[in-house]
Protein backbone atom coordinates (compact mmCIF):
# COMPACT_ATOMS: atom_id res chain seq x y z
CA UNK A 1 0.00 0.00 0.00
CA UNK A 2 2.76 2.41 1.08
CA UNK A 3 4.66 1.53 -1.75
CA UNK A 4 1.77 2.37 -4.49
CA UNK A 5 1.02 5.38 -2.96
CA UNK A 6 4.81 6.63 -2.47
CA UNK A 7 4.80 5.37 -6.71
CA UNK A 8 1.68 7.72 -6.78
CA UNK A 9 3.33 10.77 -5.30
CA UNK A 10 6.80 10.21 -7.08
CA UNK A 11 4.88 10.41 -10.37
CA UNK A 12 2.91 13.00 -9.76
CA UNK A 13 6.12 14.77 -8.34
CA UNK A 14 7.83 14.25 -11.80
CA UNK A 15 5.37 14.60 -14.52
CA UNK A 16 2.62 16.96 -12.62
CA UNK A 17 5.48 19.90 -12.23
CA UNK A 18 6.24 19.92 -16.02
CA UNK A 19 2.58 19.45 -16.76
CA UNK A 20 1.38 22.74 -15.40
CA UNK A 21 4.52 24.63 -16.57
CA UNK A 22 4.28 23.63 -19.72
CA UNK A 23 0.75 23.12 -20.42
CA UNK A 24 -1.79 24.22 -17.65
CA UNK A 25 -0.06 27.20 -16.64
CA UNK A 26 -0.30 29.07 -20.16
CA UNK A 27 -3.26 27.56 -21.08
CA UNK A 28 -4.83 29.46 -18.09
CA UNK A 29 -3.45 32.93 -19.09
CA UNK A 30 -4.33 32.90 -22.81
CA UNK A 31 -7.72 31.45 -21.53
CA UNK A 32 -8.21 34.85 -19.06
CA UNK A 33 -6.80 37.09 -21.97
CA UNK A 34 -9.14 35.73 -24.39
CA UNK A 35 -12.16 36.32 -22.07
CA UNK A 36 -11.05 40.10 -21.88
CA UNK A 37 -11.59 40.29 -25.73
CA UNK A 38 -7.82 40.16 -26.31
CA UNK A 39 -6.90 38.62 -29.53
CA UNK A 40 -4.23 36.44 -29.95
CA UNK A 41 -3.70 32.37 -30.75
CA UNK A 42 -2.12 29.85 -28.52
CA UNK A 43 0.48 27.01 -29.61
CA UNK A 44 1.22 24.46 -27.05
CA UNK A 45 4.64 23.82 -26.12
CA UNK A 46 6.80 25.37 -28.19
CA UNK A 47 4.88 28.48 -29.23
CA UNK A 48 5.98 30.56 -31.58
CA UNK A 49 9.52 29.91 -31.54
CA UNK A 50 9.26 27.63 -35.34
CA UNK A 51 7.75 30.35 -36.48
CA UNK A 52 9.80 32.82 -35.46
CA UNK A 53 12.94 30.32 -36.60
CA UNK A 54 11.35 29.56 -40.12
CA UNK A 55 11.31 33.79 -40.42
CA UNK A 56 14.84 33.81 -39.46
CA UNK A 57 15.71 30.78 -42.38
CA UNK A 58 13.76 33.55 -44.24
CA UNK A 59 15.62 36.23 -43.68
CA UNK A 60 13.17 38.42 -42.40
CA UNK A 61 13.10 38.17 -38.18
CA UNK A 62 11.22 41.94 -37.88
CA UNK A 63 8.54 41.03 -40.89
CA UNK A 64 7.54 38.33 -38.24
CA UNK A 65 6.34 40.60 -35.31
CA UNK A 66 4.89 42.85 -38.35
CA UNK A 67 2.76 39.91 -39.48
CA UNK A 68 1.34 39.32 -36.25
CA UNK A 69 0.78 43.04 -35.62
CA UNK A 70 -0.85 43.45 -38.88
CA UNK A 71 -3.40 40.95 -37.89
CA UNK A 72 -4.74 41.17 -34.19
CA UNK A 73 -3.31 44.82 -33.57
CA UNK A 74 -1.09 46.81 -31.39
CA UNK A 75 -1.69 44.18 -28.08
CA UNK A 76 -2.34 39.92 -28.83
CA UNK A 77 -1.11 37.72 -27.09
CA UNK A 78 0.83 34.13 -27.91
CA UNK A 79 3.69 32.02 -26.72
CA UNK A 80 7.14 31.97 -27.23
CA UNK A 81 7.94 28.17 -25.50
CA UNK A 82 5.74 27.37 -22.89
CA UNK A 83 5.80 31.03 -21.82
CA UNK A 84 2.05 33.10 -22.71
CA UNK A 85 2.85 36.61 -23.18
CA UNK A 86 1.10 39.79 -24.62
CA UNK A 87 3.03 41.39 -26.91
CA UNK A 88 2.60 44.88 -27.76
CA UNK A 89 3.63 48.17 -29.33
CA UNK A 90 0.80 50.41 -27.89
CA UNK A 91 2.54 53.59 -25.78
CA UNK A 92 0.21 53.55 -23.36
CA UNK A 93 0.38 49.57 -22.27
CA UNK A 94 4.50 49.91 -22.37
CA UNK A 95 4.28 53.12 -20.22
CA UNK A 96 2.52 50.73 -17.84
CA UNK A 97 5.05 47.99 -17.96
CA UNK A 98 8.23 49.96 -17.40
CA UNK A 99 7.02 52.99 -15.25
CA UNK A 100 3.52 53.21 -13.75
CA UNK A 101 3.45 48.94 -12.53
CA UNK A 102 7.29 48.79 -12.91
CA UNK A 103 7.49 47.00 -9.66
CA UNK A 104 4.91 43.94 -10.48
CA UNK A 105 7.61 43.04 -13.53
CA UNK A 106 10.96 41.50 -13.49
CA UNK A 107 13.03 40.51 -16.51
CA UNK A 108 12.06 37.67 -18.58
CA UNK A 109 13.42 34.04 -17.66
CA UNK A 110 14.57 34.56 -21.26
CA UNK A 111 16.34 37.38 -20.90
CA UNK A 112 17.98 35.88 -18.05
CA UNK A 113 19.11 32.75 -19.62
CA UNK A 114 20.85 35.01 -22.88
CA UNK A 115 22.28 37.63 -20.55
CA UNK A 116 22.70 36.26 -17.17
CA UNK A 117 24.71 33.20 -17.98
CA UNK A 118 27.11 35.87 -19.40
CA UNK A 119 26.78 38.65 -16.97
CA UNK A 120 25.96 36.99 -13.61
CA UNK A 121 22.54 38.28 -11.40
CA UNK A 122 24.23 40.52 -9.44
CA UNK A 123 24.61 43.51 -11.88
CA UNK A 124 22.44 46.06 -12.84
CA UNK A 125 21.20 44.86 -16.15
CA UNK A 126 20.08 41.66 -14.27
CA UNK A 127 19.40 42.23 -10.48
CA UNK A 128 15.61 42.82 -8.90
CA UNK A 129 13.84 44.86 -6.98
CA UNK A 130 16.10 46.20 -3.73
CA UNK A 131 19.10 44.82 -4.92
CA UNK A 132 18.58 46.38 -8.16
CA UNK A 133 17.70 49.65 -6.47
CA UNK A 134 20.59 49.85 -4.58
CA UNK A 135 23.21 49.01 -7.54
CA UNK A 136 21.06 51.94 -9.18
CA UNK A 137 21.55 54.51 -6.45
CA UNK A 138 25.16 53.86 -6.12
CA UNK A 139 26.25 53.57 -9.50
CA UNK A 140 23.90 56.49 -11.44
CA UNK A 141 26.34 59.14 -10.20
CA UNK A 142 28.65 57.60 -12.01
CA UNK A 143 26.84 58.30 -15.85
CA UNK A 144 26.26 61.39 -14.51
CA UNK A 145 27.16 64.63 -17.33
CA UNK A 146 30.00 65.95 -15.26
CA UNK A 147 31.92 62.73 -15.69
CA UNK A 148 30.79 62.13 -19.10
CA UNK A 149 32.25 64.77 -20.32
CA UNK A 150 35.60 64.21 -18.99
CA UNK A 151 36.00 61.42 -21.65
CA UNK A 152 35.36 63.57 -24.38
CA UNK A 153 39.23 63.74 -25.28
CA UNK A 154 39.47 59.97 -24.67
CA UNK A 155 36.37 58.98 -27.22
CA UNK A 156 38.28 61.90 -29.93
CA UNK A 157 41.55 59.90 -29.32
CA UNK A 158 40.35 56.21 -29.67
CA UNK A 159 38.27 57.47 -32.98
CA UNK A 160 41.22 59.36 -34.40
CA UNK A 161 43.39 56.52 -34.15
CA UNK A 162 41.38 54.49 -36.06
CA UNK A 163 40.57 57.17 -39.05
CA UNK A 164 44.37 56.81 -39.23
CA UNK A 165 44.23 53.37 -40.09
CA UNK A 166 41.76 53.77 -42.57
CA UNK A 167 43.54 57.22 -44.19
CA UNK A 168 46.99 54.50 -44.68
CA UNK A 169 44.89 51.70 -45.65
CA UNK A 170 43.48 54.02 -48.12
CA UNK A 171 46.73 55.36 -49.49
CA UNK A 172 47.50 52.12 -50.16
CA UNK A 173 44.24 51.07 -51.79
CA UNK A 174 44.58 54.47 -53.99
CA UNK A 175 48.12 53.34 -55.23
CA UNK A 176 46.40 50.29 -56.66
CA UNK A 177 43.92 52.58 -58.35
CA UNK A 178 41.32 50.92 -56.05
CA UNK A 179 39.03 51.97 -53.63
CA UNK A 180 39.03 50.66 -49.98
CA UNK A 181 36.47 48.48 -48.77
CA UNK A 182 35.34 47.52 -45.23
CA UNK A 183 32.93 45.98 -43.14
CA UNK A 184 31.74 48.96 -40.96
CA UNK A 185 30.25 46.76 -38.78
CA UNK A 186 33.51 45.34 -37.87
CA UNK A 187 35.07 48.29 -37.71
CA UNK A 188 32.21 50.12 -35.47
CA UNK A 189 32.59 46.93 -33.05
CA UNK A 190 36.01 47.22 -32.94
CA UNK A 191 35.48 50.94 -31.95
CA UNK A 192 33.11 51.06 -29.94
CA UNK A 193 34.75 48.15 -27.70
CA UNK A 194 38.12 50.21 -27.99
CA UNK A 195 36.04 53.23 -26.55
CA UNK A 196 34.13 51.52 -23.89
CA UNK A 197 36.66 49.58 -22.78
CA UNK A 198 39.99 52.76 -22.20
CA UNK A 199 36.88 54.36 -20.46
CA UNK A 200 35.93 51.92 -17.83
CA UNK A 201 38.91 50.61 -17.77
CA UNK A 202 42.14 53.09 -18.94
CA UNK A 203 43.85 52.39 -22.09
CA UNK A 204 46.36 49.57 -20.38
CA UNK A 205 43.35 46.69 -22.04
CA UNK A 206 43.49 48.54 -25.69
CA UNK A 207 46.70 48.50 -26.18
CA UNK A 208 46.96 44.36 -24.76
CA UNK A 209 46.14 43.11 -27.60
CA UNK A 210 45.43 39.70 -25.96
CA UNK A 211 42.68 41.33 -23.65
CA UNK A 212 41.37 43.36 -26.06
CA UNK A 213 40.55 39.94 -28.46
CA UNK A 214 39.46 38.12 -25.16
CA UNK A 215 36.85 40.19 -24.36
CA UNK A 216 36.05 40.63 -27.89
CA UNK A 217 35.54 36.97 -28.33
CA UNK A 218 34.08 36.18 -24.58
CA UNK A 219 30.73 38.26 -25.53
CA UNK A 220 30.62 37.56 -29.47
CA UNK A 221 30.63 33.71 -29.04
CA UNK A 222 28.52 33.47 -25.97
CA UNK A 223 25.53 35.57 -27.39
CA UNK A 224 26.32 33.08 -31.06
CA UNK A 225 25.98 30.11 -28.49
CA UNK A 226 22.95 31.52 -26.33
CA UNK A 227 21.01 31.90 -29.82
CA UNK A 228 21.49 28.53 -30.90
CA UNK A 229 20.21 27.48 -27.35
CA UNK A 230 17.18 29.55 -27.32
CA UNK A 231 16.05 28.04 -30.82
CA UNK A 232 17.03 24.43 -30.19
CA UNK A 233 15.46 24.73 -26.59
CA UNK A 234 18.33 23.58 -24.87
CA UNK A 235 18.21 26.90 -22.84
CA UNK A 236 14.25 27.30 -22.20
CA UNK A 237 13.75 23.66 -21.12
CA UNK A 238 14.44 23.21 -17.12
CA UNK A 239 17.02 20.77 -15.99
CA UNK A 240 18.18 20.13 -20.20
CA UNK A 241 19.61 23.69 -19.52
CA UNK A 242 21.76 22.67 -16.57
CA UNK A 243 23.17 19.59 -18.43
CA UNK A 244 27.20 19.75 -19.32
CA UNK A 245 26.21 20.31 -23.14
CA UNK A 246 29.30 21.51 -25.12
CA UNK A 247 27.24 24.77 -25.48
CA UNK A 248 26.43 25.26 -22.02
CA UNK A 249 30.87 24.13 -21.08
CA UNK A 250 31.50 26.73 -23.84
CA UNK A 251 29.48 29.58 -22.53
CA UNK A 252 30.89 28.99 -18.57
CA UNK A 253 33.92 28.62 -19.83
CA UNK A 254 33.72 32.36 -21.46
CA UNK A 255 31.83 33.54 -18.12
CA UNK A 256 34.97 32.05 -16.02
CA UNK A 257 36.97 33.72 -18.41
CA UNK A 258 35.62 37.10 -18.89
CA UNK A 259 35.15 37.20 -14.84
CA UNK A 260 39.21 36.56 -13.72
CA UNK A 261 40.34 39.16 -16.68
CA UNK A 262 38.15 41.81 -14.95
CA UNK A 263 39.18 40.56 -11.43
CA UNK A 264 42.61 41.11 -12.56
CA UNK A 265 41.84 44.37 -13.94
CA UNK A 266 40.56 45.47 -10.75
CA UNK A 267 42.72 44.84 -8.87
CA UNK A 268 45.52 46.36 -10.77
CA UNK A 269 43.65 49.21 -10.56
CA UNK A 270 43.49 49.41 -6.40
CA UNK A 271 47.09 48.35 -6.14
CA UNK A 272 47.36 51.53 -8.59
CA UNK A 273 49.21 49.57 -10.54
CA UNK A 274 47.11 51.37 -13.46
CA UNK A 275 45.23 54.41 -14.10
CA UNK A 276 42.34 56.33 -15.67
CA UNK A 277 43.15 57.28 -19.78
CA UNK A 278 40.66 59.93 -19.36
CA UNK A 279 40.85 63.44 -18.02
CA UNK A 280 39.05 62.26 -14.93
CA UNK A 281 38.75 59.46 -13.15
CA UNK A 282 37.63 56.57 -15.95
CA UNK A 283 33.94 54.50 -14.82
CA UNK A 284 36.31 51.86 -13.06
CA UNK A 285 37.66 54.69 -10.77
CA UNK A 286 33.97 55.92 -10.52
CA UNK A 287 32.83 52.74 -9.68
CA UNK A 288 34.78 51.76 -6.55
CA UNK A 289 34.53 54.99 -5.07
CA UNK A 290 30.71 54.85 -5.35
CA UNK A 291 31.08 51.17 -4.21
CA UNK A 292 33.14 52.18 -1.02
CA UNK A 293 31.64 55.62 -0.46
CA UNK A 294 28.45 54.29 0.64
CA UNK A 295 29.49 51.64 4.01
CA UNK A 296 26.04 50.29 4.48
CA UNK A 297 25.32 49.90 0.67
CA UNK A 298 28.55 48.68 -0.54
CA UNK A 299 29.03 47.13 -3.91
CA UNK A 300 30.92 43.41 -3.16
CA UNK A 301 34.18 42.54 -5.19
CA UNK A 302 32.12 39.91 -6.81
CA UNK A 303 29.11 42.96 -7.86
CA UNK A 304 32.35 45.72 -8.92
CA UNK A 305 33.23 42.49 -11.58
CA UNK A 306 30.10 42.08 -12.81
CA UNK A 307 29.68 45.47 -12.98
CA UNK A 308 32.17 46.54 -14.89
CA UNK A 309 31.84 43.88 -17.19
CA UNK A 310 28.08 44.78 -17.59
CA UNK A 311 29.41 47.91 -19.07
CA UNK A 312 31.20 46.63 -21.70
CA UNK A 313 28.77 44.37 -22.38
CA UNK A 314 26.00 46.81 -22.57
CA UNK A 315 28.20 49.28 -23.98
CA UNK A 316 29.74 47.91 -26.77
CA UNK A 317 27.69 46.09 -29.49
CA UNK A 318 24.47 48.06 -28.67
CA UNK A 319 26.64 51.59 -29.48
CA UNK A 320 28.10 49.44 -32.55
CA UNK A 321 25.11 48.57 -34.52
CA UNK A 322 23.82 52.62 -33.87
CA UNK A 323 27.14 53.29 -36.16
CA UNK A 324 26.79 50.89 -38.64
CA UNK A 325 23.33 51.67 -39.21
CA UNK A 326 23.67 55.29 -39.15
CA UNK A 327 26.42 55.35 -41.38
CA UNK A 328 24.32 53.02 -43.75
CA UNK A 329 21.26 55.44 -43.67
CA UNK A 330 23.58 58.36 -44.62
CA UNK A 331 25.06 56.03 -47.56
CA UNK A 332 21.27 55.70 -48.68
CA UNK A 333 20.32 59.46 -48.31
CA UNK A 334 23.37 61.68 -49.75
CA UNK A 335 21.52 64.74 -49.40
CA UNK A 336 20.83 64.56 -45.56
CA UNK A 337 24.50 63.44 -45.60
CA UNK A 338 25.62 66.58 -47.26
CA UNK A 339 23.57 68.33 -44.60
CA UNK A 340 25.34 67.15 -41.91
CA UNK A 341 28.68 67.34 -43.41
CA UNK A 342 27.86 71.26 -43.33
CA UNK A 343 27.03 71.07 -40.03
CA UNK A 344 29.95 69.17 -38.89
CA UNK A 345 32.55 71.51 -41.03
CA UNK A 346 30.88 75.10 -39.60
CA UNK A 347 30.85 73.88 -36.22
CA UNK A 348 34.42 72.05 -36.04
CA UNK A 349 36.72 74.28 -36.34
CA UNK A 350 40.20 73.66 -38.50
CA UNK A 351 41.68 72.38 -35.46
CA UNK A 352 38.53 69.63 -35.07
CA UNK A 353 37.48 71.29 -31.72
CA UNK A 354 35.23 69.15 -29.70
CA UNK A 355 34.04 70.28 -26.32
CA UNK A 356 31.03 70.25 -24.81
CA UNK A 357 30.20 73.58 -26.17
CA UNK A 358 30.13 72.67 -29.98
CA UNK A 359 28.93 69.49 -29.24
CA UNK A 360 25.75 71.05 -27.99
CA UNK A 361 25.80 72.99 -31.47
CA UNK A 362 25.42 69.98 -33.46
CA UNK A 363 21.83 69.65 -33.02
CA UNK A 364 21.22 68.02 -36.92
CA UNK A 365 24.00 65.29 -35.50
CA UNK A 366 22.14 64.87 -32.83
CA UNK A 367 18.42 64.40 -34.74
CA UNK A 368 20.24 62.18 -37.50
CA UNK A 369 21.54 59.86 -34.65
CA UNK A 370 17.94 60.07 -32.76
CA UNK A 371 16.28 59.38 -36.21
CA UNK A 372 18.65 56.36 -36.81
CA UNK A 373 17.45 54.89 -33.46
CA UNK A 374 14.06 55.40 -34.38
CA UNK A 375 14.78 53.52 -37.74
CA UNK A 376 16.92 50.83 -36.44
CA UNK A 377 17.01 50.80 -32.86
CA UNK A 378 19.85 48.78 -31.70
CA UNK A 379 17.34 47.10 -29.20
CA UNK A 380 14.78 46.39 -30.90
CA UNK A 381 12.43 44.55 -28.30
CA UNK A 382 12.37 43.71 -24.72
CA UNK A 383 10.60 40.95 -22.36
CA UNK A 384 9.01 41.35 -19.37
CA UNK A 385 7.44 38.61 -17.01
CA UNK A 386 4.56 39.93 -14.17
CA UNK A 387 5.47 38.73 -10.54
CA UNK A 388 2.24 39.97 -9.29
CA UNK A 389 -1.24 40.25 -10.92
CA UNK A 390 -2.00 44.03 -12.33
CA UNK A 391 -3.90 46.37 -14.26
CA UNK A 392 -2.69 47.81 -17.57
CA UNK A 393 -4.91 50.68 -19.25
CA UNK A 394 -3.90 50.72 -23.40
CA UNK A 395 -4.24 53.80 -25.29
CA UNK A 396 -7.93 53.00 -26.03
CA UNK A 397 -9.09 52.82 -22.47
CA UNK A 398 -8.83 49.37 -22.19
CA UNK A 399 -8.17 47.56 -19.02
CA UNK A 400 -6.53 44.46 -18.99
CA UNK A 401 -5.77 42.30 -16.40
CA UNK A 402 -2.43 40.63 -16.20
CA UNK A 403 -1.70 37.48 -14.36
CA UNK A 404 1.40 36.88 -12.27
CA UNK A 405 3.28 34.80 -14.69
CA UNK A 406 2.56 36.35 -17.88
CA UNK A 407 5.51 37.46 -20.50
CA UNK A 408 5.36 41.13 -21.70
CA UNK A 409 6.87 41.74 -25.10
CA UNK A 410 7.73 45.33 -25.25
CA UNK A 411 8.18 45.94 -29.50
CA UNK A 412 10.15 48.86 -29.81
CA UNK A 413 10.43 48.48 -33.27
CA UNK A 414 6.98 48.67 -34.05
CA UNK A 415 6.31 51.37 -32.11
CA UNK A 416 9.02 53.43 -34.12
CA UNK A 417 7.66 52.33 -37.42
CA UNK A 418 4.08 52.55 -36.70
CA UNK A 419 2.06 54.93 -39.14
CA UNK A 420 -0.03 55.63 -36.40
CA UNK A 421 2.71 57.44 -34.34
CA UNK A 422 4.86 58.41 -37.26
CA UNK A 423 4.39 59.71 -40.92
CA UNK A 424 6.04 57.52 -43.67
CA UNK A 425 7.84 55.59 -40.78
CA UNK A 426 10.14 53.62 -43.31
CA UNK A 427 11.69 57.05 -44.55
CA UNK A 428 14.81 58.07 -42.75
CA UNK A 429 14.24 61.69 -41.83
CA UNK A 430 15.99 63.45 -39.27
CA UNK A 431 13.97 66.46 -39.70
CA UNK A 432 10.80 65.01 -37.64
CA UNK A 433 13.44 65.59 -34.78
CA UNK A 434 13.01 69.13 -35.13
CA UNK A 435 9.88 68.48 -32.79
CA UNK A 436 10.64 67.75 -29.42
CA UNK A 437 6.85 66.10 -29.47
CA UNK A 438 8.96 63.12 -31.30
CA UNK A 439 10.97 62.18 -28.59
CA UNK A 440 8.09 60.78 -26.53
CA UNK A 441 7.55 58.07 -28.27
CA UNK A 442 11.08 56.84 -29.38
CA UNK A 443 12.33 54.50 -26.72
CA UNK A 444 15.82 53.42 -27.75
CA UNK A 445 16.86 53.55 -24.33
CA UNK A 446 13.51 52.10 -22.99
CA UNK A 447 11.96 53.95 -20.14
CA UNK A 448 11.56 54.27 -16.41
CA UNK A 449 13.70 53.26 -13.37
CA UNK A 450 15.15 50.24 -15.62
CA UNK A 451 15.80 52.54 -18.61
CA UNK A 452 19.29 52.68 -20.01
CA UNK A 453 22.14 53.97 -17.45
CA UNK A 454 24.42 54.54 -20.06
CA UNK A 455 22.39 56.65 -22.71
CA UNK A 456 24.46 59.97 -22.00
CA UNK A 457 27.48 57.91 -23.10
CA UNK A 458 26.10 56.37 -25.59
CA UNK A 459 24.66 59.95 -27.73
CA UNK A 460 27.70 61.47 -26.46
CA UNK A 461 30.00 58.55 -28.03
CA UNK A 462 28.01 58.36 -30.87
CA UNK A 463 27.58 62.52 -32.00
CA UNK A 464 31.45 62.45 -31.19
CA UNK A 465 32.59 59.59 -33.97
CA UNK A 466 29.74 60.68 -36.35
CA UNK A 467 30.76 64.27 -36.61
CA UNK A 468 34.74 62.63 -36.57
CA UNK A 469 33.90 60.15 -39.24
CA UNK A 470 31.66 62.57 -41.62
CA UNK A 471 33.96 64.94 -41.39
CA UNK A 472 36.65 63.05 -42.75
CA UNK A 473 35.00 60.15 -44.96
CA UNK A 474 32.78 59.66 -47.32
CA UNK A 475 31.10 56.02 -47.58
CA UNK A 476 29.29 54.60 -50.17
CA UNK A 477 27.77 50.96 -49.98
CA UNK A 478 29.38 48.25 -52.06
CA UNK A 479 26.94 46.76 -54.69
CA UNK A 480 25.43 43.31 -54.46
CA UNK A 481 25.14 43.06 -50.53
CA UNK A 482 21.92 41.76 -48.58
CA UNK A 483 20.81 44.29 -45.52
CA UNK A 484 19.25 41.30 -43.30
CA UNK A 485 18.55 41.73 -39.72
CA UNK A 486 20.00 39.57 -37.06
CA UNK A 487 18.46 39.84 -33.99
CA UNK A 488 20.43 38.58 -30.85
CA UNK A 489 19.60 40.86 -27.93
CA UNK A 490 21.00 43.95 -30.79
CA UNK A 491 19.89 43.67 -34.32
CA UNK A 492 23.31 43.91 -36.36
CA UNK A 493 23.20 43.49 -39.79
CA UNK A 494 23.92 39.16 -40.93
CA UNK A 495 26.50 39.06 -43.07
CA UNK A 496 28.10 42.60 -42.07
CA UNK A 497 27.85 46.07 -43.88
CA UNK A 498 30.93 46.85 -46.76
CA UNK A 499 31.35 50.19 -47.36
CA UNK A 500 33.88 51.83 -49.81
CA UNK A 501 35.33 54.82 -47.70
CA UNK A 502 37.55 57.67 -48.95
CA UNK A 503 38.72 60.53 -47.74
CA UNK A 504 36.50 63.75 -48.03
CA UNK A 505 39.19 65.84 -50.00
C1 LIG B 1 23.10 53.05 -28.50
C2 LIG B 1 23.50 52.52 -27.37
C3 LIG B 1 22.61 51.85 -26.34
C4 LIG B 1 21.33 51.41 -26.44
C5 LIG B 1 20.39 51.46 -27.64
C6 LIG B 1 20.97 50.85 -25.16
C7 LIG B 1 19.72 50.31 -24.86
C8 LIG B 1 19.37 49.83 -23.62
C9 LIG B 1 18.06 49.31 -23.29
C10 LIG B 1 16.89 49.20 -24.25
C11 LIG B 1 18.09 48.95 -21.99
C12 LIG B 1 16.95 48.31 -21.18
C13 LIG B 1 17.11 46.81 -21.19
C14 LIG B 1 15.98 46.10 -20.47
O1 LIG B 1 15.25 46.70 -19.72
O2 LIG B 1 15.86 44.87 -20.62
C15 LIG B 1 19.42 49.23 -21.48
C16 LIG B 1 19.82 48.99 -20.18
C17 LIG B 1 21.12 49.19 -19.74
N1 LIG B 1 22.17 49.74 -20.45
FE1 LIG B 1 22.09 50.43 -22.34
N2 LIG B 1 22.05 50.95 -24.32
C18 LIG B 1 23.07 51.57 -24.99
C19 LIG B 1 24.31 51.89 -24.50
C20 LIG B 1 24.76 51.62 -23.23
C21 LIG B 1 26.06 51.98 -22.70
C22 LIG B 1 27.11 52.76 -23.48
C23 LIG B 1 26.12 51.48 -21.43
C24 LIG B 1 27.26 51.56 -20.41
C25 LIG B 1 28.42 52.08 -20.61
C26 LIG B 1 24.86 50.83 -21.14
C27 LIG B 1 24.54 50.20 -19.97
C28 LIG B 1 23.29 49.73 -19.65
C29 LIG B 1 22.95 49.16 -18.35
C30 LIG B 1 23.91 48.95 -17.18
C31 LIG B 1 21.58 48.84 -18.40
C32 LIG B 1 20.74 48.24 -17.27
C33 LIG B 1 20.06 49.40 -16.52
C34 LIG B 1 19.12 48.95 -15.43
O3 LIG B 1 18.45 47.91 -15.56
O4 LIG B 1 19.04 49.67 -14.40
N3 LIG B 1 24.07 50.94 -22.26
N4 LIG B 1 20.17 49.77 -22.49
Amino acid sequence: MWLIFLLVAFIIFVFYRPFKFWIIDPWLIHRDLWAQGIPGRHIPIVGEILNFRKSIQDENPLGYGAALAAKFGDYYHVSFGPTARLDTCDPELINGVLKTNARCYHKAYIMRLVLGVLLGNKNLLMAEDDIHAQHRRLIAPVFQHQNMNSMISLMIDVTKNLMKKWSTAADVARQDNKPLVLNIHEEMANLTLDIVTSCVFGTEIVSDEKMHHTIYRIISESLELMEKRLYNMTAIIPIVNRLPLPSKRCIDKCLREGKSLVRQIVDNRRKGLTKSACKGPDLLDLLLAASSSDKTNKLTDEEVYEEALTFVAAGHETTSTLMTWTLYNLANNPDICRQLEAEVDSVLSQVDEITPATLSLLTYTEAVVKESLRLHQPVPAIVRMAVKDNTLVASDGKEIHIKKGTGIFINFYMLHHSEKYWHEPFKFDPSRFDNKQSDKLILPFSAGPRSCIGQNFAMLEAKIMLALLVRHFRFELEPGQKFTPKIIVTMRPKYGMWMQVSPRT
